[in-house]
């Protein structure tokens, strides 16, 4: 990995990136998941690389419905292993959490790679080597587990696409995605859109889930049952106007 000083003003933003690209190197990261974070960087860049106000309020929402889960899933693609896998193990520790490997770009490689990032990142099972069910999708992506995402009634999809999402809130899931942009057909189809950086959005749900577990059930349910996702997308959008027209004002000669 290319050192980066710890006082460059976009530290967090280039590490990440070395992160995907080592995530190639690896073997774990598919190439496409280059294009996908460079996207990612962009919409960040817009909402101004911080963890805005509808941010937390689809995280608080997003951990409620964890903990109160029968059986949440945590599904994991070659990006989140390259650039989380330390908070996805701990995320779904917090939560109980299963995790299961789902890939677009699926080679049984690749699922044995991540399988083994995460293990050397503490998980202690991870499911999607055998994938015993199907969704019903074109591609293999449609390739899950029955008692991992198949069954889940909680699915937490980062980085996901919009066809995928929108067949499991079809099966009446409760599907929360983390994706930086609010106009993607994933943000637009989940049930609880987290338009944030992956990694701040893990470690923000990380703390929230210490603190929200110590919380009564009726405190949980009035937390999702409050929860309006289009109230956060639309504040999203708005955040990235209102960021746009700062940036406008000082530019204004
Ligand atoms: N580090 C990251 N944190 C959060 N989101 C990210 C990150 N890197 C990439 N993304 C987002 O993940 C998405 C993945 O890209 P992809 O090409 O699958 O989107 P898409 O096909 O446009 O999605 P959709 O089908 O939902 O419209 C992009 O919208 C991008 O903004
Ligand atoms: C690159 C990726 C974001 C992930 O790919 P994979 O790790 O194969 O699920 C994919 O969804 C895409 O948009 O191309
Ligand atoms: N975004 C296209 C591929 C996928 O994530 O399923």
């Amino acid at each position: 990995m290319t050192e980066i000083p710890k006082d460059h003003p976009r530290y967090e933003s280039l590490i990440a990136r070395e992160k995907v690209a080592a995530g190639v190197k690896m073997g774990i990261t598919s190439i496409q998941g280059l294009i996908a974070q460079g996207r990612g960087e962009s919409f960040d860049y817009l909402i101004g690389e911080r963890s805005t106000k509808s941010a937390l309020y689809a995280e608080r929402a997003a951990v409620a419905a964890m903990l109160l889960a029968k059986n949440p899933v945590i599904s994991v693609n070659g990006n989140v292993a390259a650039l989380a896998p330390d908070k996805v193990v701990a995320l779904a520790d917090v939560m109980g959490a299963k995790l299961e490997v789902n890939l677009f770009h699926r080679t049984e490689t690749r699922v044995r790679l991540i399988i083994e990032q995460l293990k050397a990142n503490g998980a202690s099972e991870v499911l999607g080597k055998n994938p015993d069910a199907t969704l019903e999708l074109s591609h293999d992506r449609r390739l899950v587990e029955s008692r991992g995402i198949y069954s889940a009634d909680v699915v937490l999809v980062p980085l996901e696409d919009g066809d995928r999402c929108e067949k499991l809130v079809e099966m009446g899931k409760t599907v929360i995605a983390i994706d930086l942009n609010p106009l993607s057909r994933t943000s637009r189809t989940a049930t609880i859109s987290i338009v944030d950086n992956l990694t701040r959005a893990l470690d923000n749900m990380i703390k929230l889930g210490v603190e929200l577990k110590k919380e009564r059930k009726e405190e949980l349910v009035e937390l999702i049952t409050t929860y309006d996702n289009k109230r956060a997308l639309s504040e999203a959008v708005s955040e990235i106007q209102e960021n746009l027209k700062a940036i406008a004002a000082e530019l204004e000669y």
